[in-house]
């Protein structure tokens, strides 16, 4: 079977999980509090960060060309469009540096960002990729389904707009022919851990938002 297919059929109930999290179902009605909103942007901005450098990461590593040259892309992509919507929304919102400096990256962030490094300490970068592909396949689905209806809230549907492109998804499509291919070419070893890293991220996208819809804190330990 084919890696798409095995992650697709291993995954599914986070993806319709993602469509059906209060997040995603409040953002479409326009009825999600603007604080969730909020601290998912803010959330967010971190996993951007991380998931940009990553690509780069990943690019400088690559030995099969149509893999790096798709870790390129991915890393301009990210930079001239949603980069920018997000800072537009920080703009509009009145999300401050210092805003930013108070609120601590939460834990699922955290997780996220560190499953998506820890793939590099194993020196294959399909695994990496494989880490990195749910972000983009998750949200071209989650982009697609809302579009079908207009959230009645500007800014819940701006962001809807930025992930219902035709050329997110032609990426998905190109990047999962290369996963496709590389998968193939793996040892069971690499096979595997390509799998283990898509699930994991796949689980770690459906935690994104329950993190966001309940303004996820780190505990404060014992009380002085
Ligand atoms: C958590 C998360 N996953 C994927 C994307 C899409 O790039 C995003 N902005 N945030």
């Amino acid at each position: 079977m084919s890696f798409i297919k095995i992650v697709q059929q291993a995954t599914l109930p986070y993806w319709t999980g993602s469509l059906q999290h209060p997040f995603i179902v409040e953002l479409q009605a326009g009825t999600l509090s603007a604080d969730c909103f909020r601290y998912y942007l803010i959330q967010d901005h971190y996993y951007l960060q991380a998931f940009s450098r990553l690509h780069q990461l990943v690019a400088d590593r690559c030995q099969d060309s149509a893999l790096k040259q798709l870790m390129l892309t991915g890393a301009a992509d990210l930079e001239s469009g949603e980069a920018l919507v997000r800072q537009q929304f920080f703009q509009e919102l009145q999300i401050t540096a210092d805003e930013l400096a108070q609120t601590p990256v939460a834990p699922t962030t955290d997780h996220y960002i560190a499953h998506l490094y820890r793939q590099l300490t194993i020196d294959n970068t399909a695994i990496a990729a494989a880490g990195l592909y749910p972000c983009l396949w998750l949200y071209g689905d989650v982009g697609q389904a809302l579009s079908q209806r207009t959230s009645p809230n500007p800014y819940y549907q701006r962001w809807i707009e930025t992930y219902a492109t035709d050329e997110l998804q032609t990426e998905i499509q190109t990047t999962g022919q290369v996963l496709n291919r590389l998968y193939a070419a793996s040892s069971p070893l690499d096979q595997e851990q390509m799998v283990h890293a898509f699930v994991r991220s796949s689980q770690l996208e459906y935690h994104f938002w329950e993190m966001a819809y309940r303004q996820e804190q780190w505990l404060a330990g014992a009380v002085q």
